[in-house]
């Protein structure tokens, strides 16, 4: 099948350079509106979708980012392959600021969000065991790296309410649990990418060394604003190598991601709710 990038700007990264016949598109879904109109065109001969996850002049909190209409309205655009760029805080030394994590691994501490496309009426069960696409990930890591940029190639991101940051010993818990990062958006967009087939590969930008660190001050948003500004190039440059990496063409996933709702739902067919069903064509039309 034909490929079509989807990339979920974060803080910092509300639009991108480069894209040919580029128009700005807005979108609604069975889920309501996503966070802003959707960036599309074609970048190295390969269509891509930006959307500024928290909307662009930063409109969204981590808790009201509309999760659920983002990854449906990338869905529905026909994007296969959906790769995260976030802000995040560093558990570890060696993970330092301006620093690039690719992430494969979460803690999932998030409690006021929508977490699933599927409810009452139909109910399913995708495997989260390995959230992320090893083979887009990858990829991901390759860009960055051509790119310049130092990239860690596993982390486990600890996915926090917020908006306040950590306290000191939230912070040292976290790290005391083995969390390489932390950050407020990753979850539930990883679920819902995953029940939604697609790929999905989580790059994060590391701002700051959060609030263990004893000889670094306790993060706050200017050290992060300052991070991120010399960090955006990078990550434009990182999103400009992908389309030669990934090429025109979305074989079928080695890892199963565009599958994943093959034995996933456990609601009898006569049980379903019919205008449940007629949301659900918009992310699982494959499998209903
Ligand atoms: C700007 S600091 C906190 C904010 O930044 C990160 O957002 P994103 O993941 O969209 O880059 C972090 O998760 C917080 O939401
Ligand atoms: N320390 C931190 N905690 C949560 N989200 C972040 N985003 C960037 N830095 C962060």
């Amino acid at each position: 099948m034909k490929r079509m990038i989807g990339i979920i700007g974060g803080s910092g990264l509300y639009d991108i350079d480069g894209l040919q016949d580029a128009r700005w598109l807005t979108l609604d879904t069975p889920w309501g509106p996503p966070s802003d109109a959707i960036f599309t065109g074609t970048l190295g001969g390969v269509p891509l979708a930006f959307l500024p996850r928290h909307g662009r002049g930063h409109v969204h909190t981590p808790s009201t980012v509309p999760y659920r209409a983002n990854i449906a309205a990338l869905k529905m655009l026909g994007v296969t392959d959906v790769v995260s760029i976030s802000a995040c805080g560093s558990f570890r030394e060696e993970m330092a600021p301006g620093d690039f994590v690719l992430v494969d691994q979460f803690i999932d501490r998030t409690f006021a969000r929508e977490k699933s496309f599927f409810s009452t009426g139909c109910v399913a069960h995708v495997s989260m065991a390995h959230p992320t696409c090893p083979a887009l990930g990858a990829e991901v890591a390759e860009a960055a790296r051509g790119a310049g940029a130092t990239v860690h190639p596993h982390g486990t991101y600890l996915a926090m309410e917020g908006p306040q940051f950590s306290s000191v010993a939230e912070s040292r818990m976290y790290r005391s649990w083995g969390c390489d990062v932390i950050g407020m958006t990753n979850m539930p967009e990883a679920k819902l990418a995953r029940e939604a087939e697609l790929c999905y590969a989580s790059l994060a930008m590391v701002t700051d060394y959060d609030s263990w660190h004893e000889g670094h001050d306790t993060v706050d948003i200017t050290e992060i604003l300052a991070t991120l500004q010399g960090n955006s190039a990078r990550a434009k440059e990182t999103i400009a190598n992908l389309p030669a990496r990934l090429g025109a063409e979305h074989a079928p996933c080695p890892h199963g991601c565009d599958t994943a709702l093959d034995h996933a739902i456990m609601t009898a067919p006569e049980a379903r709710d019919p205008a449940l069903l007629d949301r659900l064509k918009a992310i699982a039309a494959r499998v209903l």
